[in-house]
């Protein structure tokens, strides 16, 4: 099937994925930004100097900062921060062409519905079908052309397939879900949860913390995630245990770094902004928690800490303290 790909957002995520499916070369790829000056620098320059520093962008890649280059896409990538998705949603949709499907790569929940950008953004364009990808891959990894795998999720089996099919590669490679709760609810919690190893090595709490943290932390995932609707195979998958492993353990994840500055007695309010997600998620998802009738302990003592309510110190002595349990 022929298909035209247009990705909004030409920040490290945005460029690497318009990259990576431009270099495929199957598809006509436009990247679609706000800014007109660095959209025809990377029209002439071909690098990205903020987002990818030193990574050449393929030639068939097509830049344009106007809306306009929307109209002939069937799929149309939405890459920005979680919290600017229902604007970018607001500001696109009336250029989106009636058959396109939008796709959401944030990972993240809406901050003050507490709902996933899949429906956020459904409610916003009525008209179109949203799906949601989501999985480990660093944007400077998936630009280099090394090996990456992620999720995609649509409401329907055959809308997932033709997704993933359309928007895989030689080295980036989707796998479809139908389950968008689940695929949207592990990215956005493995934020949180990476803030919290991050916490864990900032406050020299041993590597034996962190692995006992991902994987109690994968379980409230999972709890959550299974109350509210979702499958146990999306938490077990790239969407959860592969990102939390990703981003729990990885210097490159601006989650882990915001939670080391944490742990080491850093400011939690002032540190971050917006590509901090889980900074932004963890009261969001402390709510849903407690709406469900879920206990989740580590996500609770992060946005405790967070929002100045909680010590590291105090936070490990409530986690380690709780009542003796079952696995
Ligand atoms: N970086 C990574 O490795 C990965 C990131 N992600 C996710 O991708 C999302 C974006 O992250 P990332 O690319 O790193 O962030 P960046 O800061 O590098 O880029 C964000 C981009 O979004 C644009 N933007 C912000 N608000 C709007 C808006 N209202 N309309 C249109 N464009 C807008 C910004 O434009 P401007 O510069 O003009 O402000 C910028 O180009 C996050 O949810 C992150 O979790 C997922 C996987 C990997
Ligand atoms: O989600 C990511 C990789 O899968 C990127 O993580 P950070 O947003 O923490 O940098």
């Amino acid at each position: 099937m022929s298909e035209q790909i247009a990705v909004v957002g030409a920040g490290a995520f945005g460029t690497a994925l318009a990259a990576v499916m431009a270099l495929e070369g199957r598809h006509p790829v436009t990247l679609i930004g706000r800014n007109p000056l660095l959209m025809s620098d990377l029209r002439a320059d071909r690098v990205h100097n903020t987002a990818l520093p030193g990574i050449v962008l393929p030639d068939g890649l097509q830049f344009s900062a106007e809306p306009d280059a929307l109209r002939e896409a069937s799929i149309v990538l939405f890459a920005m921060p979680s919290q600017a998705q229902v604007d970018a949603g607001r500001h696109y949709g009336p250029y989106l062409s009636e058959q396109a499907t939008v796709v959401t790569c944030a990972k993240g929940i809406d901050r003050f519905s507490g709902r996933l950008l899949t429906e956020v953004l459904e409610a916003e364009l009525s008209l179109h079908a949203v799906a949601a990808l989501s999985g480990p891959g660093f944007a400077a990894d998936i630009a280099h052309g090394l090996p990456t795998a992620m999720a995609i999720a649509a409401a329907d089996q055959p809308l997932a397939e033709r997704l993933a099919n359309a928007l895989s590669g030689r080295s980036f490679r989707l796998y479809a879900s139908t389950d968008r709760l689940g695929v949207q609810l592990g990215g956005a919690l493995k934020n949180v949860l990476a803030i919290a190893c991050g916490i864990v090595e900032g406050a020299g709490l041993g590597e034996s913390a962190r692995a006992a943290l991902i994987s109690r932390g994968l379980a409230e995932m999972s709890r959550l995630i299974e109350a509210m609707g979702g499958n146990a195979d999306t938490v077990r998958g790239l969407s959860g245990l592969g990102d939390l492993v990703l981003t729990g353990t990885s210097h490159q994840s601006r989650n882990l770094r915001f939670g080391i500055a944490l742990g080491k007695g850093g400011p939690a309010r002032s540190a971050g902004g917006p590509l901090v997600e889980g900074a932004f998620a963890a009261s969001v998802a402390a709510k849903l928690g407690a709406q469900h009738g879920v206990d989740l302990p580590v996500t609770e003592a992060v946005a405790d800490i967070i929002d100045g309510r909680l010590d590291v110190r105090s936070a490990m002595e409530r986690l380690m303290t709780r009542p003796i349990t079952t696995e």
